[in-house]
């Protein structure tokens, strides 16, 4: 077995539905190059882009869906290659690109090793109570109806980074923020009564984290002490929030009344749910920042489709807190969560009842990177942390390749 430092260049390719993510990382997860491309764009050309850097040794690609049986990050062979393609249905925007940057990668470098790594993975261990829909026996058997979450590699980066930021039990400080203008003052603050959730990150399923992955697509995670112990997808990325083009959960009797009533067919539900709706659907642009500016000047659509989408976020938000029975800490992260801080003010002014408390004058200071952003003697830290679904990804790979 190999020690798994010893793999050196990792290509990341992070297939998204509205991105395609490239990023070339060094054996210790240092970020080496990046590039960000359309989502119907291909892999061309990055192997010559790359080579300055002494090349690729491996590549790490994101799938969405494992489904039931693929879990751990998993050597690409003909095999799981024909497992994921049969998979395809469960999220038809995302496993197509990814699907395709292997088909690339063999043409142009058939030598290097391809490594999946799932969405789907960091929700393995849900509880029965939150993976499980109330339908028919028969579906959930016949059909592996069930819900399996997304996301996850998102999640798990941004919930092990909040930890470090937390800090040890009992330690209210800003460990992990070095450089970081602003947080002198949060040093030594209480944190851990170890048993209500006020504040601390002691106790043994603590911290209690819940991150809020705000991209085109949108989830949430309540994660106690690194496990996932609920989240708002289901058994596709449909389900929860109100996302850039996606509806979030819709009353599946409203899916019923079109199909019967309306006469709309299965095909214009399905593409209407996934590409007419959410931001789209409400303000006419998927894109936040262009519905951030149309509500400023004054659209009535988009002022509905903000109220809709932080609705929606606090609700959810406030699920997962229950889920956990506490919270220690808030993360913002994903393209949405990480840029906009009108996004974060606005989700936390309706969760100050559970001792969330953005301040005013860090949230709307964050010019990128991790930083914290709450109120410094707050009993929930809120923290804004830069997806790094690469690393994830990464790191998957050399576990992969070095078992
Ligand atoms: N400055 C910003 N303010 C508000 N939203 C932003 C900003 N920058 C990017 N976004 C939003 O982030 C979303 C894309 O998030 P991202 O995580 O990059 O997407 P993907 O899910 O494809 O990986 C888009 O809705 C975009 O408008
Ligand atoms: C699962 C999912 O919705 O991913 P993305 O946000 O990248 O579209
Ligand atoms: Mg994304």
């Amino acid at each position: 077995m190999r020690p798994p430092g010893e793999i050196a260049n990792v290509l990341v390719v992070n297939a998204g539905s509205s991105s395609l993510k490239l990023r070339l990382l060094d054996p210790s997860g240092g970020l080496l190059w990046a590039d960000d491309r359309a989502a119907d764009d291909r892999l061309d050309g990055v192997f010559a882009q790359v080579a300055e850097f002494g090349g690729v040794r491996a590549v790490g690609h994101r799938f969405v869906h494992g489904g039931p049986t693929l879990l751990r990050p998993t050597v690409i062979d003909a095999g799981v290659e024909a497992e994921l393609r049969a998979r395809t249905s469960l999220a038809p925007l995302h496993m197509p690109a990814a699907l395709a940057g292997v088909a690339v990668v063999r043409a142009a470098a058939p030598e290097l090793a391809q490594v999946a790594c799932f969405d789907t993975a960091f929700h393995a261990s849900l509880p029965a109570a939150a993976s499980t829909y109330a339908i028919p026996a028969r579906w959930r058997e016949r059909y592996g109806i069930r819900r399996y979450g997304f996301h996850g590699l998102s999640h798990a980066y941004a919930s092990r980074r909040a930890a470090e930021l937390l800090g040890p039990p009992g330690a209210g400080g800003s460990d992990g923020l070095d450089g970081l203008d602003g947080l002198d003052g949060l040093d030594g603050l209480d944190g851990s009564d170890g048993s209500d959730g006020s504040g601390g990150s002691g106790g043994s399923d603590r911290p209690w984290v819940v991150t809020c992955h705000l991209g085109s697509g949108g989830s949430l995670a309540a994660v106690a002490a690194g496990v996932c112990r609920d989240t708002t997808m289901g058994f596709t990325p449909l389900e929860g929030l109100v996302m850039g083009t996606r509806s979030g959960s819709v009353d599946p009797g409203a899916l019923l009344w079109l199909v019967r009533q309306a006469g709309l067919s299965v095909d214009e539900v399905g593409d209407g749910l996934e590409h007419e709706s959410g931001l789209l659907g409400l303000a006419g642009s998927a894109d936040m920042r262009q519905v951030l500016a149309m509500a400023g000047a004054g659209s009535p659509s988009a002022r509905l489709a903000l109220e809709v989408y932080q609705h929606r976020l606090r609700g959810l938000v406030a699920a997962m807190v229950a889920a956990l029975g506490g919270l220690d800490a808030l993360v913002f992260t994903g393209g949405i969560g990480e840029a906009s801080a009108e996004i974060r003010a606005g989700a936390a002014a309706g969760l100050g009842f559970l001792g969330v408390r953005v301040d005013a004058t860090r949230n709307t200071g964050h010019r990128g990177g991790d930083a914290e952003i709450g109120v410094p003697d707050a009993p929930v830290r809120v923290f804004v942390v830069a997806a790094r679904e690469d690393i994830e990804i990464a790191r998957g790979v050399r576990v992969a390749l070095a078992r």
